[in-house]
């Protein structure tokens, strides 16, 4: 006699921060079956998406789960919840922390889904959380990819990374967000994965700028490439493995990020390439841009480090309006005419046995060979 297949009984969970990416990644997880919470600042929004499943402001079109419901009382969201997700602007989450930080158990797992340095520090999100939370690093958890979040909304298929130094805690959560839209792959590289998001919206922005003034593909080609060198380079210096910017968090965000006109960091890019002051763009930008506010801090930690990042240097001189957003591409690689041997990709290979391809092929392989399971990027 067959069994009757067991059903796990729905995980509760909480997002907190109701903008695009927060009420998406609710979505995701109420598909996956959980029962979630999701928590927004204002009182008239989390009424509007209970009565409605819809948030309107973020979301057009999209109809959400019954088994999502806001609330504007944290408390109320985190009580009950096994895991808590984190969805503020980066620059806002040490705030948030510390509303969070007495409601919170010391058996939640915390899992930051944002893709942002803090300014002031430099510190990435699992650090600031790390700093702000009464949590052991086990139960920290970060996930990142190519996540256009309307794409996702709509259910199209796309697949993340969920990073933790805890292989557990990384695959629980990679259990708990997993549905037939939305794939997880695990890893323990945290600096590599969060690096990854980070850095691609810096290079997104480039490629907005050299788009705006009317360059094309070739440009963006090779803004793109260079960019993932310059990625790699900086994260390997801050600890990174650098397979993972070879995989979803690192090119495949790359990739997403740059070439979608739904990827705000690309827009914001493309206003300046038109010849919008930063002030004008940050104006005229409705939802969160998180390179903007990175461009700083990563290019301190990079001279901290020795690493160069040209094309980097040069999107903060747009920013600052010391360079013409015209000539951002005749200095992609150096400073000096002299020719430069095309270096890092190719250092990475021969150094690491062929580490870049080999991961690439080895993701290649996973994505085609095993459909539905969870394993390394
Ligand atoms: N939208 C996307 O496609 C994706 C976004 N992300 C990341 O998710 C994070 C959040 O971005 P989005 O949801 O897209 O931004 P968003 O601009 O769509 O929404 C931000 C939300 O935060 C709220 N907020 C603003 N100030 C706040 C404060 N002081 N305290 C609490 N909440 C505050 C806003 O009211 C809004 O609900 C970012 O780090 C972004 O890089 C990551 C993957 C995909
Ligand atoms: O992180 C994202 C896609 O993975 C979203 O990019 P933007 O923040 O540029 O919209």
């Amino acid at each position: 006699m067959s069994k009757k297949p067991v059903t796990p009984p729905a995980r509760k969970v909480a997002v907190l921060g109701a903008g695009s990416w927060g009420t998406t990644f609710a979505k995701i997880l109420a598909d996956s079956g959980n029962d979630v919470m999701l928590w927004a600042r204002r009182e008239d929004l989390a009424a509007d998406i209970n009565e409605t499943h819809r948030n309107s402001d973020y979301l057009r079109g999209i109809r959400l789960p019954a088994n999502l419901v806001a609330t504007s009382s944290m408390a109320e969201a985190v009580k009950q919840a096994e895991q808590v997700y984190l969805c503020v602007p980066s620059q806002t989450l040490r705030e948030n922390l510390v509303q969070l930080a007495p409601l919170l158990r010391e058996d939640q797992i915390v899992i930051s889904l944002m893709k942002g340095v803090e300014k002031k520090t430099g510190l990435r999100m699992s650090e600031v959380i790390a700093e702000e939370l009464p949590i052991s690093p086990d139960l920290v958890a970060v996930a990142s990819g190519p996540n256009l979040a309307l794409e996702i909304a709509k259910e199209q298929p796309t697949a993340a990374v969920i990073s933790s130094e805890s292989l557990d805690t990384a695959s629980v959560v990679a259990q708990t967000v997993s549905n037939r839209y939305f794939r997880c792959f695990v890893n323990t590289d945290v600096p590599g994965t969060e690096f990854g998001g980070v850095l691609k919206n810096l290079i997104a922005v480039a490629v907005g700028i050299v788009d705006g003034v009317g360059y094309g593909d070739n440009t963006k080609a090779s803004i793109i490439t260079r960019g993932l060198a310059e990625m790699t380079d900086f994260a390997v210096a801050y600890g990174a493995q650098p397979e993972t910017l070879a995989g979803l968090a690192g090119l495949g965000d790359l990739i997403a990020t740059c070439e979608s006109p739904l990827s705000r960091n690309n827009t914001a890019g493309r206003l300046l390439g038109q010849g919008y002051t930063l002030k004008e763009v940050t104006n005229q930008m409705q939802q969160t841009a998180e390179g903007l506010a990175s461009v700083a801090p990563v290019l301190t930690l990079a001279r901290a480090r020795e690493v160069d990042m040209p094309i980097v240097e040069q999107v903060s001189q747009v920013l600052a309006g010391t360079l013409d957003p015209k000539d951002i591409a005749p200095h992609l690689t150096t400073d000096t005419d002299e020719p430069q041997g095309e270096r890092s990709l190719d250092d990475y290979q021969t150094r690491g046995g062929g580490v870049v391809w080999g991961a690439l092929k080895r993701a290649f392989n996973q994505l085609r060979d095993s459909p539905g399971s969870s394993s390394s990027d």
